[in-house]
């Protein structure tokens, strides 16, 4: 549109304008925000009429709908489990008078919208948005034509031939714990906090996989450490608040201001490394050095290092043989950290409370622990190990059941979903996936409470739906780290198994869920020493 045309508009505009006084404009703008309320709430009416064919639980009264039905907390969860009893696989609920939302915890319901194309599947903003200042258009938060490609790059960082060298890692990072945990117990502490002591443990391994760093942050506070923690804490604390779901408000208030000061540190620390890496490769770019069918990589000082995600990210190449940008490579360093430190340490957390509370099964893993590395030289758990721990594998499955880390998934559609008993989601409404809700499901689970591990026998499992159990997600959008969390959960059970004996703590954890299933306050658990034979 060419200067003159925009000049003509300006004109009218203003002609217009200057004929009108305040109280007109008001008038105006008060109409056009009815009006948009109004298209709105019509919409939302007339999805709500399509989703008749779904059970409603009783609203709390017209106006909050199911607002504060199932809150994040103990009560909430057994709210929850109370409700899949009664609606055993779906029902509807409404938010308030402007958002639907359907939860379904069944799993041929779930299934239709699990295995749905990428390119219809939208991660829903309302949920997912408050983490984009800090995770970019990473591979979580992406969706469409973004998401497919950076998926296809990113596969390769997960390939077995690189987990396998993590394996190192995840050996390294369990000792370090478990001295800091023999230190705690000679100084007379009689209960430990599992989350505490294990979310380091998982950050302290996760750096170095993917940067390579040693941040030492078992022993020492870290600012990049520290930063991580306050974004986690302040993502969740911003649902809550209704006020600053705006940004304009957010960037203005002191959690805000906290937020984006800790959004900056951990960006300024992954793009120094990521720039550091980009001149390194440079330098290095001659064929013998290239990493491309190689597990090891020089270093400056002409050192072996393990391959680790940035290096990986660095080099891969879509068909058209360009790679990642910087920034891409950023924003995916800060989603591995994010989705895989704190799951993967509720995973553990978890599953030692169960064996704390299960000293049967905790026995039965420590003897196919001990079977397996009796008479070995070396205190190290291999990559060929990891699939000789049938009993432990399964002790596993059974926690991440019950208590899985990431409770629910929220999904929007771009075109209208069915689902068993002729139902119908309409395009754009909100499904809420409940892997809690569906791991619980009398349905499927006879006595969804008690922790079996007998449940994953092979045997056992023949007849279930392969949907019923799905604490990595499943279909296009699973979860990319699933295979790195297996190895690290089964590494570290079986070196803390052999080495202490896990009890439970003096007070029952009280559940809370804040993006990840923790505790309302720690999880403390005992730990006895054990005497090692070689
Ligand atoms: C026990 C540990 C873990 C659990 C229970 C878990 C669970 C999940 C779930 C449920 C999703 C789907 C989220 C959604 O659709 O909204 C997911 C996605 C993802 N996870 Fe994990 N995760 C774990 C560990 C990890 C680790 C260790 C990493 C990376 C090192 C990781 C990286 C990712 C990424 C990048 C995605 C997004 C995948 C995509 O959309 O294509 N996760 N995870």
């Amino acid at each position: 549109m060419s200067a003159g045309l925009f000049g003509k508009l300006r004109d009218l505009l203003c002609s217009i304008l200057s004929g009108c006084s305040i109280l007109h404009l008001l008038g105006v703008c008060v109409l056009t925000l009815g009006g948009v309320v109004m298209v709105h709430l019509v919409q939302v009416m007339w999805g709500r009429r399509r989703l008749s064919c779904f059970a409603r639980p009783p609203q709390r009264n017209w106006l909050f709908g199911h607002m504060g039905l199932i809150n994040a907390d103990e009560t909430g969860l057994q709210v929850m489990d109370e409700l899949v009893r009664k609606y055993r696989h779906s029902f509807a609920s409404f938010l308030g008078p402007f958002c639907n939302l359907v939860r379904l915890f069944h799993p041929d319901y779930i299934k239709p919208l699990l295995l749905a194309s990428a390119s219809i599947t939208f991660k829903d903003e309302l949920f997912y948005g408050f983490m984009r200042p800090w995770l970019g258009q990473g591979l979580l938060l992406s969706n469409g034509k973004q998401w497919f490609r950076q998926r296809r790059l990113l596969t390769p960082a997960f390939h077995f031939d690189i987990l396998k060298n993590y394996v190192k890692i995840f050996n390294q990072s369990a000792n370090i714990m478990h001295e800091k945990w023999r230190r705690l117990l000679a100084e007379g502490k009689d209960e430990l906090d599992m989350f505490e002591r294990v979310t380091l443990m998982t950050l302290d391994s996760l750096l170095k996989c993917t940067f390579s760093y040693d941040s030492q942050c078992q022993e020492n506070s870290s600012e990049y450490i520290t930063a991580i923690f306050e974004l986690s804490e302040l993502v969740v604390a911003r649902h809550s608040c209704f006020p600053h779901h705006w940004d304009w408000v957010y960037k203005r208030t002191a959690e805000g201001q906290r937020f984006y000061r800790a959004c900056k540190i951990v960006h300024d620390f992954s793009t120094a490394i990521i720039e550091e890496r980009c001149s390194q490769l440079l330098k290095n770019e001659t064929p013998e050095n290239s990493t491309e069918n190689s597990t090891e990589n020089s270093t400056a000082s002409g050192n072996k290092k393990t391959v680790d995600f940035i290096d990986v990210l660095l080099l891969s190449k879509d068909e058209n043989g360009e790679g990642l940008s910087n920034e891409e490579i950023k924003a995916q360093a800060d989603t591995f950290m994010f989705a895989g430190h704190d799951t993967t340490a509720s995973a553990l957390s978890w599953l030692f409370y169960n064996l704390a509370t299960h000293q049967e099964d905790q026995e039965r893993c420590r003897s196919e622990i001990n079977d397996l590395l009796n008479g070995r030289d070396t205190e190290e758990v291999t990559w060929d190990d990891l699939s000789n721990l049938p009993f432990s594998t399964m002790c596993i499955k059974e926690s991440l059941r019950l208590y899985p880390p990431v409770t629910a998934l929220t999904r929007k559609y771009s075109q209208d979903m069915s689902v068993p008993g002729g139902c119908t989601i309409p395009q754009g409404n909100i499904c809420l996936i409940s892997v809690y809700g569906t791991h619980r499901n009398p349905e499927i689970w006879p006595n969804p409470h008690v922790f079996d591990p007998m449940r994953f026998d092979p045997e056992n499992s023949k007849q279930r739906s392969s949907y019923a159990f799905v604490p990595f997600s499943a279909g296009p959008r699973n979860c990319i780290g699933q295979s790195f969390a297996l190895a690290e959960l089964r590494v570290v059970l079986a070196l803390t198994l052999r080495r202490f004996r896990i009890l439970p703590g003096s007070r029952r954890p009280k559940r809370l869920y804040k993006l990840i299933m923790r505790t309302e306050d720690g999880l403390p658990l005992k730990l006895e020493p054990l005497t090692v034979f070689q």
